[in-house]
């Protein structure tokens, strides 16, 4: 099963991305999404390849954000596809069984036509408002995940829902009760000054009903 924590990796530069990605790593994140929006061919991959090297180095899970082709000629381990990204039995033909492939949902309409399509987890949002991204899908909050989820244990969709979307320590115990199997945050990380600590506690709130 997949790890319940997903870095979304930011920054304006090649070098900013790369420091943030790094830090993610250090500080214990073993799954980075690598998300370089508005960016040259050249500067995309030549961040992919730093990427991959580092996440090889660290034993983390690697995967791209939209660019399937790269995801591809890098050997990620990955991809992550919006709505209006490249549709993932595409995707799947050009990458194949084993690789991961992530896809957004905002509605229950949304999971069932990417579940259906063969995705291996949804990330599910936003929850509340963030930057981080432009041209936000509706805000989902706790009663939109319930909803979404309870729908999802009545169907059947044993799919895992990763939550995205301006997420906080302080929602992740609520979130967890809505039956999500982990998150997937950006801001939260790229800013903290206590990473480590920070990744400590968003793990033990994570892992805290897991029997092992
Ligand atoms: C885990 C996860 N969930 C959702 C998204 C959003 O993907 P998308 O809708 O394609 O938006 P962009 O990230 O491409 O702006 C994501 N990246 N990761
Ligand atoms: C990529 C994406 N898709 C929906 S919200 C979001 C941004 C998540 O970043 P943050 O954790 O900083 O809100
Ligand atoms: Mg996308």
């Amino acid at each position: 099963m997949y790890n319940k924590l997903q870095y979304i990796s930011q920054g304006n530069t090649v070098e900013q991305q790369l420091q943030n990605i790094q830090q993610a790593l250090d500080a214990g994140c073993d799954w980075i999404q690598m998300r370089f929006k508005n960016q040259s061919e050249k500067n995309i991959f030549t961040l992919a390849e730093a990427t991959k090297i580092l996440c090889e180095e660290y034993l983390a899970n690697f995967i791209v954000n939209d660019n399937v082709p790269l995801a591809q000629q890098i050997v990620a381990d990955g991809v992550h596809l919006g709505l209006t990204d490249m549709k993932i039995p595409e995707a799947r033909a050009i990458l194949g069984a084993t690789k991961i492939i992530g896809a957004t949902a905002n509605t229950f309409e949304d999971v069932l036509f990417q579940t259906q399509n063969g995705c291996d987890y949804i990330g599910l949002g936003p929850f509340q408002f963030t930057e981080t991204k432009e041209k936000l899908s509706p805000i989902l909050g706790l009663e939109g995940y319930t909803s979404i989820l309870n729908k999802m244990k009545i169907e059947n969709i044993p799919t895992p829902v990763y939550a995205i979307g301006g997420i906080t320590l302080e929602n992740i115990e609520s979130l967890m009760t809505t039956g999500i199997h982990g998150i997937a945050v950006s801001g939260m990380i790229t800013k903290s000054n206590q990473k480590e600590k920070l990744i400590q506690e968003l793990n033990q709130k994570l892992y805290a009903n897991v029997i092992v």
